[in-house]
């Protein structure tokens, strides 16, 4: 256990599968899945000490909530449900861009009525002093359903929960409405259902997550920090930009200013010789091209990198931050 391997949990199939292999990918991450597409375990080439496993969104929820996965990929959707004490049990390391849901809560359209959930408490109420009967909830986010529910003082419902095509729980009857996760708005549409104006109960992407509760031994540390800086290193890349210029030296000091305005920098010191080399945000590089033009810089040139390795990067300072 003391020297036991970093345990990488990567989705396996579904929705988040192939956008998370692109983006081990783009951090030069590659997967060796010795025994064909079904192995559950794998290996990371050229990164020793790892260990992947190939597990579903929602397994990865739980080996992080126990500690049986170090890092691993997956849905705040999944986290939030799952984990009682997320907060506690895992970090969210960063956002990920992919695997965009909406965790929702959604009425038939024929309710013309029922626009809110002060609206759909009035329902669940009438429903139950007139027939007696629960306005049923059609889920498999139970808890985020519950946790929602109680903070607007709803009381009067049943969850029926749910094991996969919840949308069709109104249209067999065995439900009135759904709480479930949506993205095109598709599965909505098609089932005749329409969502509650405040009925957003989470926003979900997927999410790069630690757990706090894994074996943080040396040999896990020092794998996690390789992995989590060639993560770092690719993001800061695709965010920066290279300029380079020739510049007459007595023109420095506007250089600096320009440096300045911008929070650009200059990684290999003061122009010498006449060459600068300056690192800055993609999204200034044009404003700054201008500045140095107007110092009189010629032949400026800019470049995007595949990786650059800062010093530090936010990613393992969040992870060390948090498993101390
Ligand atoms: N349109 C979408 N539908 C479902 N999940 C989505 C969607 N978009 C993103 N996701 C994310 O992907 C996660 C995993 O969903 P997915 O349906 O791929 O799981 P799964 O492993 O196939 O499990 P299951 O077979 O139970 O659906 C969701 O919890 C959510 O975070
Ligand atoms: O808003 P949309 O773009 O239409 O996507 C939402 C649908 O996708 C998911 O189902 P999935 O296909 O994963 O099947 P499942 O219910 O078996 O998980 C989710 O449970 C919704 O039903
Ligand atoms: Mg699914």
């Amino acid at each position: 256990m003391s020297d036991s391997p970093l345990i990488l949990a990567v989705p396996s199939k579904g929705r988040l599968q192939e956008n998370a292999a692109a983006f081990f990918a783009r951090a030069g991450l590659v997967f060796n899945q010795s025994r064909g597409a079904l192995d559950y375990r794998g290996t990371l080439s050229g990164v020793p000490d790892v260990e992947v496993a190939f597990i579903s969104a929602s397994e990865i929820v739980s080996h992080l909530a126990s500690g049986a996965a170090h890092l691993g990929i997956t849905g705040e959707d999944l986290i939030r449900e799952q984990i009682a004490d997320a907060d506690e049990a895992v970090e969210l390391l960063t956002p990920l861009g992919f695997g965009y849901a909406n965790v929702i809560v959604a009425v038939p359209q024929a309710w013309i009525d029922v626009r809110t959930m002060a609206d759909l408490d009035e329902v669940a109420a009438d429903m139950r002093a007139r027939h007696g009967r629960k306005l049923r909830v059609a889920t498999k986010y139970v808890n985020l359903t519950r946790r929602f529910f109680a903070e607007r003082g709803i009381a009067d419902y049943r969850i029926v929960e749910s094991l996969g095509a919840t949308e069709g729980a109104p249209g067999a009857g065995s439900a009135e409405i759904v709480v479930d996760i949506t993205t095109t708005g598709a599965t909505l549409k098609a089932n005749a259902l329409k969502i509650i104006d405040d009925g957003m109960i989470l926003r979900s992407e997927a999410n790069l997550v630690a757990s706090a509760r894994a074996p943080w031994n040396d040999r896990a540390r020092r794998a996690a920090t390789t992995v989590l800086t060639r993560i770092a290193a690719e993001e800061e890349a695709r965010t920066s930009r290279e300029v380079r210029a020739a510049l007459d030296l007595s023109r420095v000091s506007g250089l600096s200013a320009l440096v300045q305005q911008f929070g650009a920098t200059l990684p290999y010191g003061q122009p010498a010789g006449g060459e600068v080399v300056l690192h800055c945000k993609a999204s200034t590089v044009f404003e700054i091209v201008a500045g140095l033009q107007a110092i009189g810089a010629q032949d400026i040139t800019v470049r995007a990198f595949d990786y650059l390795f800062r010093p530090t990067n936010a990613l393992t300072e969040r992870l060390l931050r948090r498993i101390g």
